[in-house]
């Protein structure tokens, strides 16, 4: 879905990033357009985590060096919620369980909260239920998951389609979904990438952190980076991630720092 002159997203410029003092993000490089899929490849510890919880503001992480705008603002001076309701979505490892608040009633606050925010109609009990039994099927979820409390005792494989479910309802700019593809059997992985596949489109962009070449045959990147030691080191198309399917890190690594 690569277009010249599409509207630049996300863009990151030698960002640097500690946590308790350590430096882990180390000269961090990316743009990202309207239309394009980019999937964040790398070794254990790389610090690829460590990227998606600083674009969300995470509180532990202390931003040094560098900047990150999005959609033209400077994404750092903007609080975590602030973040969000501008348009970044972020699908983490391990969603957050919240005992006592209906799913249902989770997902009407939080997209209310972004109408609101866009300027356009919030959504009585009514019109709500309507619209997100709608959405339930992108991501084949029986209509129970709604009567629940968010994510308490959902399953992993549920927990990660309810992530793509609040991804249908707020229909963000950039959707970044770190390791969502962890855990997930091979139902659950196509069920997941087809949704995250019809939400995609020429308006909007998605990342996609992975350590599985499997899930992108089902969400096929426009461009893949191999992070290492906090920084992007190496970018290519999808088969740079069969590549390091066939040779390991360790091979691909090298000879891109033989090129620095
Ligand atoms: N509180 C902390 N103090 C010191 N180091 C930390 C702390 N939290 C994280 N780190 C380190 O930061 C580094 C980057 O972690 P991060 O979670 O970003 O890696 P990752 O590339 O996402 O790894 P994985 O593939 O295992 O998920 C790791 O070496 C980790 O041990």
């Amino acid at each position: 879905m690569i277009k010249e002159n599409s509207e630049i997203i996300l863009s990151v410029k030698n960002l640097t990033a500690n946590i308790d003092d350590k430096q882990i993000l180390k000269g961090f490089n990316l743009e990202i357009k309207a239309g394009e899929i980019h999937a964040i490849m790398g070794l254990n510890g790389s610090g690829k985590s460590t990227f998606s919880k600083v674009l969300s503001g995470h509180p532990s992480y202390e931003v040094t060096g560098g900047e990150i705008t999005f959609l033209g603002q400077n994404l750092l001076e903007l609080e975590p919620e602030e973040r969000a309701l501008a348009g970044i979505f972020l699908a983490f490892q391990y969603p957050i369980e919240i005992p006592g608040v209906s799913n249902l009633d989770f997902l009407r606050v939080a997209y209310n909260a972004h109408q609101k925010y866009k300027g356009l109609e919030e959504l009585d009990a009514f019109d709500f239920d309507e619209l997100v039994r709608e959405k339930l099927d992108i991501v084949k979820m029986r209509d129970e998951f709604l009567e629940r409390s968010v994510n308490e005792g959902f399953s992993g494989g549920e927990k990660k389609r309810n992530e793509i479910l609040q991804m249908a309802l707020l229909e963000p700019k950039l959707a970044v979904l770190d390791e969502t593809d962890s855990g997930l059997d091979i139902d659950a992985l196509r069920i997941v990438a087809n949704g995250v596949n019809q939400l995609a489109n020429e308006n909007n962009a998605l990342l996609v952190i992975t350590h599985y070449q499997r899930l992108l045959d089902y969400i096929v990147p426009d461009y893949v980076h191999v992070v290492s030691d906090g920084r992007i080191i190496k970018t290519g198309t999808k088969e740079l991630a069969l590549e390091l399917e066939e040779k390991g890190y360790d091979d691909v690594v090298a000879s891109a720092m033989v090129g620095v």
